[in-house]
């Protein structure tokens, strides 16, 4: 095998041949070797590509300027090439933007946007201009026409992909009969081998697009897809990212990019949903990982507050005596009534009870005299005041942490070795003087790791993980915010550790989730309806889940479900997936959603799914639309959802919640069945037995009329009729209540009828009436008849298996 070496010779200056041969790529060179990545990888496919970006794009456009979109597509066979054509109604784009917008990969209006909109990246269209130039070597006709203007602007342009620019051939003004509106037109070397894909995009866009009017013209078939509704989108507003899920990376760019000097200032400034409070958290947060925390201890017990007294007095000199022993009195009282005391909380103590002497007694409390202060109470809770024992430092901590230690492990350990562990750790938190006792969370988390395991080992007391992780739990819990200025923006953006703090504190607190107004979902009434629209099903679901985020993009998932009915039973679930409004039409095996159908247990909701996992079988169409301001596709095509996991659990939540739905659904109905085949065992067993109970006891013939409703506790509906008295008697045989609808159809005119609702109708009398009937209870419609009658009767409101109609 010829080495590059041997090729390019052994002499020097090898780099600098190569070198030779290097240059920079220009993304559309680099799209023009790579059109799959777009989806334009084959002829059938690019045809479906190509309407799919200019629709998408068509719509979004009309949703902005808030017109009602009427858009026509034809696909005309030109030979060994068809002919392209997508018009819109909407506002149509300057004369300045359609070069770049047609003839530059990577331009858009979208992609620094976050807000919901079909288009992303600045890709799609010029990608469909650059697929026609390469097979058909023809440019890209376009027309457009903006609101108001009063001629349209016509080009005809390619690509040139050396510099990815537009080259255009043609610019002229022209006359449009669309008072403002796009028209492209393409041609492509291509096959209408994906007419199936093709169509389901179509018809799918307008079955979550509503306010639509779509039409499609092929070579041999016409499409109308005609608007259902002029009620356009939820108009969506942009939004600024929010603190949950922005990445690393992003955050330093934005780190750099701000003019806010303070962490307050730049959460506030640039992410939604942050305001004094929630940055005050975050920069909290952000100090406890930055600084750690100072750990609070008791103060030694009641007994010890004359100490404190008796310290402090000589803490302070020359103040007075009223003054000097108020002072000492009141820190003394403050600090021995708290629970726990950090040096920063001995320091703000102090503070105040020196600003309230200073104010009652007409002295100054000077620095010196409050540092003193400070240090005196300090060595007395940390047992480093004067006269204390060596080993006072300590043992007042493993006092302190031996009550913790204890409280922290559930099951009750040897006493030795809680009081090891409490000494183990207390050792490592004794440090010099003034330290403050300030310890990170890894810091205290590497003391109680290294203490328990020499516990283990010399005291031979296991301490396992749980015990391990609350004892460090409770241990961060008594520690308090230091006192410090947080790190401002540019030492963070200069520090990645910092920033990475930064990024950790921001997703620890609590922030409300983002604002839904830049997201626009279909809403789940629109979901079914969109479903009963196409599928003619027995029953439909649909769900709406509140608003996450991903990335810092909030997002909003859809599912729905049709079972039934006319759906095709033999295959397996039909699965369509949608992103912002967009029809998912290829790559289904690649698409997180698609994933997430396959890993519900379906079984669980009344569904056959063979080996437990997979797409279910049977006559059930599932939907899903994932609604986002940026939604994580899996390559620029945008045929699929990656696999982010925050999104995946929404999916799967939707669609559960949508699947309860149907296992009632089914649960009922199977319950109803077993009912209906029981009725019918009785209706054949009972007259049998009747009949052969006669036989052998001699009696009269049994009425039985009324046995099956009373064994299967049904609503029984009978009427009388005598002397021209009619009786409507509702029996409610069954444990809850009934409300019932009566409607009896009468062929001559009704007289009496005791307020039951009466219209005349071709000839025939509607005598509806309305009851709750309580359970175990009857009630009765009483009216008259002059004459023959014929009757029909009607009865709504109990299902069909709970009831027996005897009239
Ligand atoms: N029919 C149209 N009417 C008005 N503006 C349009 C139309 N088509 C495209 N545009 C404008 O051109 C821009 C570029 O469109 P393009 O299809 O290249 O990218 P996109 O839709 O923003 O993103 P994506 O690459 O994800 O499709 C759009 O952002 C939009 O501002």
């Amino acid at each position: 095998m010829t080495s590059l070496q041997s090729e390019l010779g052994e002499e020097e200056g090898i780099a600098e041949e190569l070198a030779e041969s290097q240059r920079a790529i220009s993304i559309a060179e680099f799209f023009e070797k790579n059109k799959h990545m777009l989806g334009f990888d084959s002829g059938a496919r690019g045809l479906v590509t190509a309407v799919k970006e200019a629709v998408d794009n068509a719509l979004d456009a009309c949703e902005e300027a808030g017109i009602p979109p009427d858009i026509y597509v034809e696909i005309q066979e030109q030979g060994d090439y068809y002919r392209l054509i997508v018009e819109d109604n909407g506002p149509g784009i300057t004369k300045e933007q359609i070069p770049k917008i047609f003839g530059k990969l990577l331009y858009g209006s979208r992609f620094h946007k976050r807000e919901q909109n079909r288009g992303q990246q600045g890709i799609g269209i010029s990608a469909a201009v650059l697929y026609s130039q390469l097979t058909s070597g023809k440019p890209a006709e376009i027309t457009s026409r903006t609101q108001g203007g009063d001629e349209a602007e016509y080009f005809e342009l390619i690509i040139d992909t050396d510099q990815n620019e537009p080259e255009i051939d043609v610019e002229e003004t022209t006359t449009w009969e669309r008072p403002h509106g796009t028209r492209i037109e393409m041609e492509m070397e291509a096959n209408m081998r994906a007419r199936q894909q093709l169509h389901d995009y179509i018809k799918h866009t307008a079955v979550v697009n509503p306010h639509a009017r779509i039409e499609l013209r092929e070579p041999n078939d016409h499409f109308k897809y005609e608007r259902a509704t002029d009620q356009l989108p939820a108009e969506t507003e942009e939004i600024r990212p929010h603190p949950h899920g922005v990445e690393l990376g992003t955050l330093i760019k934005m780190l750099d990019a701000t003019d806010s000097y303070s962490v307050s200032g730049f959460m506030q400034g640039e992410f939604t949903r942050v305001g004094q409070k929630t940055a005050d958290d975050v920069i909290d947060s952000l100090k406890d990982r930055h600084y750690g925390r100072e750990l609070a201890w008791q103060p030694p017990e009641e007994k010890k507050k004359r100490d404190y007294k008796a310290f402090l007095e000589q803490a302070v000199s020359n103040k007075g005596a009223d003054a000097t022993s108020q002072f000492a009195t009141n820190v003394a009282d403050v600090v021995s009534g708290r629970e726990r005391v950090s040096h920063q909380d001995v320091v703000e103590i102090v503070d105040n009870v020196a600003d309230g002497v200073e104010d009652d007694h007409d002295v100054t409390f000077g620095s010196t005299v409050r540092e003193n202060a400070v240090d005196a109470v300090w060595g007395l809770v940390t047992g480093t005041a004067e006269g204390e024992d060596e080993d006072a430092p300590q043992e007042y901590r493993a006092r302190d942490l031996y009550q913790m230690i204890d409280e922290a492990t559930t099951s009750r350990k040897d006493d030795a070795g809680i009081k090891g562990l409490a000494d183990r750790i207390a050792a490592k938190l004794v440090r010099e003087d003034g330290h403050r006792d300030r310890f990170t969370y890894d810091e205290l988390a590497e003391f109680v790791r290294k203490s328990a395991e020499d516990t283990e080992e010399y005291d031979d007391v296991t301490f396992g993980e749980t015990a391990r992780e609350n004892v460090l739990e409770r241990l961060w819990a008594i520690g308090r915010t230091v006192p410090d200025d947080a790190p401002d923006v540019s030492e963070i953006a200069g520090d990645r550790d910092t920033a990475s703090e930064l990024l950790e504190a921001m997703r620890e607190t609590d922030i409300i989730a983002p604002p839904t107004d830049c997201l626009a979902p279909i809403t789940d009434e629109l979901v079914e309806a969109g479903l009963k629209k196409e599928f003619d099903a027995d029953f439909y679901a649909a769900s709406t889940r509140d608003a996450s985020v991903h990335g810092g993009d909030p997002f909003i998932v859809e599912a729905g479900l049709a079972y039934g009915g006319d759906v095709e039973a033999e295959n397996k679930a039909t699965v369509m997936r949608f992103a912002n409004r967009v029809p998912l039409v290829y790559q289904r095996g690649a698409c997180a959603t698609t994933d997430v159908v396959k890993s519900i247990n379906w079984r669980n909701y009344g569904l056959d799914q063979p080996g437990g996992s997979g797409i279910p079988n049977g006559p059930v169409v599932i939907m899903v639309h994932v609604a986002s301001t940026n939604v994580p596709f899996t390559s620029e095509s945008k045929d699929a959802v990656a696999n982010v996991p925050e999104m995946e659990s929404e999916i799967e939540l939707a669609i559960r919640e949508a699947a309860r739905d149907l296992k009632s659904y089914l649960n009922k109905r199977r319950s109803m069945q077993q009912r209906r085949e029981k009725q019918n065992k009785l209706a054949t067993i009972l007259p049998e037995m009747a009949e052969k109970l006669t036989e052998v006891t001699g009696r009269d013939e049994l009425v039985i009329d009324d046995s099956i409703a009373r064994i299967m506790n049904n609503v029984l509906v009978e009427r009388e009729v005598e002397d021209g008295t009619v009786k409507v008697v509702v029996e409610n045989n069954s444990d809850t209540n009934a409300d019932v609808d009566v409607t009896d159809i009468v062929s001559v005119e009704p007289q009496d009828t005791n307020g039951a609702q009466v219209v005349e109708m071709d000839g025939e009398w509607f005598v509806k009436w309305s009851e709750t009937v309580s359970s175990g209870e009857e009630a009765t419609l009483e009216y008259s008849v002059d004459g023959d009658a014929e009757f029909d009767i009607s009865v709504e409101g109990v299902e069909d298996e709970l009831l027996t109609v005897n009239a």
